[in-house]
């Protein structure tokens, strides 16, 4: 692999505006048979997104997925999405009794709009084959598979038919993957995303280790068609992590999926816990993330997010932050 550089390695060139005013900039992108407002999505993860957030998101035209950390509620999450006449978007496992579940599905005509294979390794044969349980029964629910850091692994889970390939193991705030392991696309994650996209025949979710709203313009530029942020979305209002309060501070607590919390033991412990700056409205930060990117799109010289995905960029390692503190 050559060329391996992270997000703050990378600026974007900016072309000729062709708009009188950003708000004509259009962040809207089409995922799995439906448009969205953002090319964005929070995390699956349970301090990350709760049954509220993820009404709040469908109601209002955001893609979500909710997290697969509490099984026995996920059907009646699908029952009330349907009684709303909201999408339904969950994340399964790859043990034994998520195949009962995908079957129990099928059997009670509850068909997810969207299903979300969410293990750390992807590339394995238990993903494969929970990919090839799920297109038997649920034909018709848009199948994301993840996560993966190779063009390998795109090729191998599209090929048993995943519709799209969640890339990131290790960059995400919480991780612990890389210092445990040793492995994964810490540190170069968005030249993995660039690796990955040029094998992919279908749509690619960019993971873990977006750090500022500058960061999903990067990702679309190098291929993602959707962006999976945990940190950024964490400490809000709604969000479901307990809060505390230090030195007259509010915070809220963020941890990982793979961390003692979630987990309630200490095996195989791939995640920490953190507590980051209570931040205010969802909404606000969703309404702050589309005027960022409708400024990335002006900048890009185009109207639609597309434009974005043409646009030159240079190398600068390490430098684009000249000692500014933004994270
Ligand atoms: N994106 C990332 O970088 C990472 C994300 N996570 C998140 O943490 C959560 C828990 O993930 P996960 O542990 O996969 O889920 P599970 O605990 O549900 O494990 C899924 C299955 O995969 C096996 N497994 C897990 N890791 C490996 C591995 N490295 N090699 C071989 N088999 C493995 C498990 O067995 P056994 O436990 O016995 O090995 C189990 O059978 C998920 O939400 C995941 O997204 C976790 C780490 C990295
Ligand atoms: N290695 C681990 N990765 C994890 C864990 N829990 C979640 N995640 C991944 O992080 C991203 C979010 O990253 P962020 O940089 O935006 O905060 C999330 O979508 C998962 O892929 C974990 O315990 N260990």
């Amino acid at each position: 692999m050559e060329n391996v550089f992270d997000y703050e390695d990378i600026q974007l060139v900016p072309a000729k505006c062709v708009v009188n005013s950003r708000s004509e900039c259009d962040t809207s992108i089409e995922f799995g048979g439906r448009s969205f407002k953002l090319p964005v999505v929070p995390a699956n993860m349970q301090t990350i997104i709760d049954e509220n957030i993820a009404t709040y998101l469908a109601k209002n035209n955001y893609f979500y997925i909710m997290h697969r950390f509490e099984p026995e509620k996920r059907i009646d999450f699908i029952k009330t999405m349907r009684e709303q006449d909201l999408f339904a978007s969950i994340s399964v496992g790859v043990k034994d009794d998520e195949y009962a579940f995908v079957e129990s599905l099928a059997e009670n005509n509850l068909v997810p709009e969207y299903i979300t294979i969410d293990i750390a390794h992807g590339h394995s044969e238990p993903v494969i084959r929970m990919i090839k349980h799920i297109k038997k029964h649920l034909p018709d629910s848009f199948l994301i598979a993840g996560n993966v850091g190779t063009p390998e692994a795109v090729r191998e889970l599209e090929h048993a038919g995943a519709d799209a390939t969640k890339v990131g193991i290790g960059p995400g705030k919480v991780c612990i993957t890389k210092i445990k392991t040793g492995f994964g696309t810490g540190g170069w994650q968005l030249a993995a995303l660039r690796w990955c996209a040029k094998a992919a025949s279908k749509p690619i979710i960019a993971d873990g280790g977006i750090r500022t709203h500058g960061d999903i313009a990067k990702s679309v530029r190098f291929g993602a068609s959707m962006v999976m942020i945990g940190s950024l979305f964490a400490g809000h209002e709604e969000s479901p992590g307990d809060t505390i309060e230090k030195d007259g501070k509010k915070l809220k607590e963020y941890f990982g999926s793979a961390s003692e919390f979630q987990k309630g033991e200490k095996k195989n412990v791939e995640g920490k816990k953190m507590y980051v700056e209570h931040k205010g409205a969802l909404q606000d930060t969703l309404t702050e993330m589309e005027q960022d990117l409708q400024s990335s799109i002006s900048y890009a010289g185009g109207r639609q997010l597309d434009a974005i995905r043409t646009v030159d960029y240079v190398v600068v390692k390490n430098s684009i932050f000249n000692g500014d503190k933004v994270f």
